[in-house]
């Protein structure tokens, strides 16, 4: 039984936190990025408060000229009073103490003209006459007062005027004061001093979740035991606490510098917008992430243009803040409060309510593309998923598997005696008892589907193979034989296009997670965390395999040990700076900490030096006493001393399998006698002596005077040929001989020779 997912979530929380310990100057500068940003927009504000009060201390000069849009209008040093409005002037600084009451000039004076809903307005022409009675402009956000003022000026009209709704419209101007006085919108200061929460740290979670997937670290952990639960948790969590110290060290430090904008707003209400904003920015990074697969050149700039999108709700966000904080700076009161949250005027509700059903609908797509990789794929996959609920999954899988077995029947015929009886084996148990071998193929087929009006490739085709425990397994084959694609299809690194396997009794087409936590992989690349060390990332894997406390201890000393990584400080370095034989060493570690009853090894000796390989050699033997070791490599002498049984691959299909001994008996047949004589002498006369002594013996090479030839081990005496070659040495000249029984790398070489002429691909 696996690890459970607390005890994985506990193994993925420590080795993240110890990158992030490693990664902390990054994340230090990620944090303090908002102080910075804060002191730039403070010393801004404080830049722009100091030249708009020196504007308005020079503005007793008639002839101030306001910039911005209105940069032209200049005061009319005559008004005593009246509406001039420059309509979208910035805000000079308020006179101290605002006028309540103006008295308008003629020409400014209310009149009806439609706008007004005053009937007893004068007409238009009581400005050419000079008739027009005066009207009063009454500002100010204090409605008793003004309407105690209104009352005492016009009794008349205090009952027909709707004064309340007038104060409060006339509320939202305010009078300007340059030697005269105006009326003008409440303009807007030139800056907004706000800063968009957001992209610094979106950068860091698109990066780091695709940079897992790109190297396909995700997929390494997964392999080893590790749960979808678990990993989404922790790296939601994660990102989560990275991006609300990032909001709240800007809240704070905006705040410490006097950024009206953070404290003139309710904290409570701005944390819950940003909190919902973070959010949906995880859960839009982890949506990116199912399709990025690489953070690398052209899809590096993909990831930075996806960063330049705007978050139009964050915008919005930001605005409605500015343009509470406005309201409160000019009308001396507070910000947005708890209570503006229920003002349809603002619309934040509404944006809080669209922020949180995004985030819903980001996280299940997410879910869904991580699970199905692919819309199509997906659309297939969950079509197979609910058939096999409803029918149950093997007796589905047995009818498929039936069905492709009589279609291979046709085909049998053409394969070895060995091949067939392997697959009458497989037959027979898989459907009998799937558990009494550790592992079993059936009619296992791979397609690649063409690209870019390339045709298919079919890399394996319906290789169906048993194996038992305690056995070490090794399937050779030629460069592109589907070696590396069968082994990806038992680790569920691709999913077969038709067949099964079933590892330890259990189906890879349905039952991957549970298989995970019975395997170990080395996979053919090095899959490790440049910037943990090996001790961290056996700690990581030990734990994963429900290793803890003294027992986790002792299998990683024990691990670092058998392949010979514990000297000179190795295991505490970072994997970085491993030379490759030690990344390979430690990949090996790795795949048998935790005692996985099936390890897959793809070329595990690769670029080992030979002393290195020995010692690998050895851990492997010893490793697979109580376990099953599937192991692909292009070493005839690694197979010969490693496997208990062999098959051989080619062009996809099982060419041979038994054990060593086996295929040399099979497929050699014969033995070599290598003749060296002086180049050009005797070797016509070598030629009739080693027919002589075999009829049917075939020469294969013949090169500067060494020839070889074959010779059919039936009814060949060994000692014959000594007696033959020892009488003829001196008068033939020969110079050396010798007998050598066939390899493993001759029946090699032959059943791939074999392949490529009988395939026609
Ligand atoms: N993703 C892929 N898309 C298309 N074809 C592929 C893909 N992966 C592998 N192939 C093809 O499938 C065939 C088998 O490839 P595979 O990597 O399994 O061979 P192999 O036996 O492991 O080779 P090697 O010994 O060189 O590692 C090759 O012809 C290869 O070109």
């Amino acid at each position: 039984m696996g690890a459970s997912h607390l005890e994985q979530t506990n193994a993925l929380f420590r080795k993240n936190l110890v990158i992030q310990r490693r990664a902390c100057k990054t994340n230090c500068c990620l944090i303090s990025f908002p102080l910075l940003l804060c002191s730039v927009i403070g010393g801004l504000q404080i830049a722009i408060n100091h030249a708009s009060s020196s504007q308005g201390e020079g503005a007793a000069s008639p002839a101030t000229h306001l910039d911005c849009s209105c940069s032209n209008v200049s005061v009319d040093e005559n008004a005593m009073g009246g509406i001039e409005c420059p309509d979208e002037c910035p805000l000079p600084r308020a006179p101290k103490e605002p006028p309540v009451l103006k008295i308008p000039f003629l020409k400014y004076r209310a009149v009806q003209d439609g706008l007004f809903p005053f009937t007893d307005l004068p007409d238009a022409s009581c400005r050419v006459n000079g008739s027009c009675a005066a009207t009063f402009l009454v500002t100010g956000g204090n409605h008793s007062f003004v309407e105690s003022v209104m009352d005492n000026i016009f009794p008349a009209h205090s009952s027909s005027v709707n004064l309340s709704a007038d104060v409060s419209a006339l509320s939202d101007f305010v009078l300007a004061d340059y030697g005269g006085s105006f009326l003008q919108n409440k303009c807007f200061p030139n800056l907004t001093l706000s800063y968009p929460v957001q992209h610094g740290n979106r950068t860091v979670i698109l990066t780091n979740l695709v940079y897992e997937r790109q190297n396909k670290l995700r997929i390494m952990m997964k392999m080893h035991g590790l749960g979808d639960l678990p990993y989404w948790t922790i790296s939601y969590c994660y990102f989560l606490l990275l991006s609300l110290l990032y909001v709240l060290s800007f809240m704070l430090f905006g705040s410490a510098l006097g950024l009206t904008f953070f404290r003139q707003n309710n904290y409570g209400v701005q944390f819950v917008f940003y909190f919902a904003y973070m959010n949906l920015q995880i859960s839009f990074a982890f949506l990116m992430t199912t399709y990025f697969s690489s953070v690398r050149t052209d899809t590096g700039s993909w990831i930075t243009l996806m960063e330049l999108l705007p978050a139009f709700s964050l915008y919005r966000i930001v605005y409605e803040f500015s343009r509470f904080e406005r309201h409160g700076n000019y009308m001396a009161s507070s910000g947005i409060q708890w209570t503006d949250m229920t003002n349809p005027e603002n619309g934040l509700a509404g944006v809080l309510i669209i922020m949180v059903l995004e985030w819903f609908v980001f996280l299940l797509f997410t879910f869904y593309l991580d699970r199905f990789h692919s819309i199509k794929d997906g659309m297939r996959k969950a079509a197979v998923f609910v058939r096999s609920r409803v029918n149950g999954n093997h007796v589905e899988t047995a009818q498929q598997q039936n069905i492709q077995l009589q279609e291979f029947r046709a085909s049998v015929e053409m394969e070895r005696t060995d091949v067939i009886r392997e697959r009458e084996i497989v037959e027979q148990i898989s459907k009998e008892s799937r558990r009494s071998y550790s592992v079993i193929c059936v009619n296992l087929e791979k397609v690649y589907r063409g690209q870019d009006g390339n045709a298919d490739k079919i890399a394996v085709r319906g290789i169906s193979i048993s194996m038992s425990r305690g056995q070490c397994f090794g399937v050779l084959g030629p460069n592109g034989a589907g070696k590396t694609t069968l082994i990806n299809m038992l680790t569920g690194f691709c999913k077969p296009t038709a067949g099964t396997a079933y590892i330890e009794g259990m189906d890879i087409c349905f039952d991957m997670d549970q298989i995970y936590t019975g395997i170990g992989v080395c996979p053919q690349d090095d899959l490790l965390w440049e910037n943990l060390t090996g001790r961290e990332h056996l700690l990581f894997y030990g734990r994963l395999k429900r290793l803890k406390g003294a027992a986790l201890a002792e299998a990683i000393e024990q691990s670092l040990r058998s392949m010979h990584l514990l000297a000179g400080g190795v295991p505490d370095k970072l994997v970085g700076k491993y030379s490759g034989g030690m990344k390979r060493r430690l990949s090996v570690a790795i795949s048998l900490i935790g005692d996985p009853k099936v390890v897959y090894m793809d070329e595990p000796s690769s670029g080992l030096d030979p002393a290195s390989r020995k010692n690998l050699w050895k851990a492997v033997k010893s490793a697979k006493q109580d376990r099953t070791i599937i192991l692909t490599t292009h070493s005839m002498e690694e197979a010969d001393v490693l496997c208990d049984r062999i098959g051989i691959i080619a062009n996809g299909s099982l060419q041979c399998i038994g054990s060593s001994k086996e295929l040399k008996d099979r497929y050699g047949g014969s033995c070599v006698l290598t003749v060296t004589t002086p180049a050009g002498e005797e070797e016509e006369e070598i030629e009739r002596l080693v027919q002589s002594i075999s009829p049917a013996a075939n020469r294969v090479y013949r090169v500067s005077g060494t020839q070889k030839f074959e010779l059919p081990k039936q009814g060949m005496k060994i000692s014959v040929v000594f007696r033959a070659m020892e009488q003829a040495k001196s008068s033939l000249h020969i110079l050396a001989w010798g007998l050598a029984d066939t390899t493993l790398e001759d029946v090699f070489v032959r059943v791939a020779k074999q392949s490529d002429m009988s395939t026609v691909t």
